[in-house]
């Protein structure tokens, strides 16, 4: 049984850490494990999407018009801006998710794990930390999909990410050096009753 909230619902659980850190490897790898028991919300974006990512599937690919409209409607549980970009987890995305009896997985970044504190959503937060900004770097510049001055700005968000988790906003923290240590202490996280 997955931890669920009063109303029997299972509680989401917020994956956050900084861009680069491993959460889609890792929650690739969930998915592929779990497929009934977890859902993703699908988020929203003003970034072009990059090779091989669909429309509705990897992200809700929109302008910024269109995100400003959902923002002014409280569309969203929570938004932030990163580099050039928005970013959003509309409200709808997890309600949908919960409804199907899923545990609703949020893929999130810091100032979007400090708005979903703010709500009634009562969710479990694992904080993925790369074993050192210089491992970051290498990892970011080896998965060849970032320009140079996206991978510089990731780097800076990284040391406020790194920071925020040192004030134990986070249920737990995984640190992802070696993968296959990272993904049993994610999987022990996510599947508490299976570990
Ligand atoms: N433990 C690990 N050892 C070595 N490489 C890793 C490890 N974990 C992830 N990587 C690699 O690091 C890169 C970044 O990982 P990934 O894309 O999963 O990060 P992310 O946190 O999802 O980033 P973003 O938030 O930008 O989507 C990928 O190329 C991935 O294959």
């Amino acid at each position: 049984m997955a931890p669920t909230n009063v109303d029997g619902k299972p509680r989401p659980i917020v994956v956050s850490g900084p861009s680069g850190a491993g959460k889609s490897t890792l929650l690739k790898r969930l998915f592929a494990d779990y497929p009934d028991r977890f859902g993703f919300s699908v988020s929203h974006t003003t970034r072009a999407p990059r090779a091989g990512e669909e429309d509705g599937i990897a992200y809700n690919f929109v302008t910024r018009e269109v995100f400003q409209k959902l923002v002014e409607d409280n569309g969203f549980i929570e938004h932030a801006q990163f580099g050039s970009n928005l970013y959003g987890t509309s409200v709808q995305a997890v309600k949908n998710v919960a409804e199907k009896g899923r545990t609703c997985i949020l893929d999130i970044e810091m100032e979007g794990v400090k708005q979903v504190k703010k709500t009634d959503l009562n969710a479990r937060y694992l904080f993925l930390q790369p074993p050192t900004v210089e491992i970051l770097e290498q990892r970011l510049r080896g998965r060849g999909t970032d320009k140079e001055e996206d991978i510089l700005a990731r780097l800076k968000q990284a040391d406020k990410e790194i920071e925020y988790a040192k004030t134990g906003a986070h249920d737990q923290i995984v640190v992802n050096d070696d993968l296959e240590k990272a993904w049993r202490e994610f999987k022990a996280f996510c599947v508490p009753d299976q570990a």
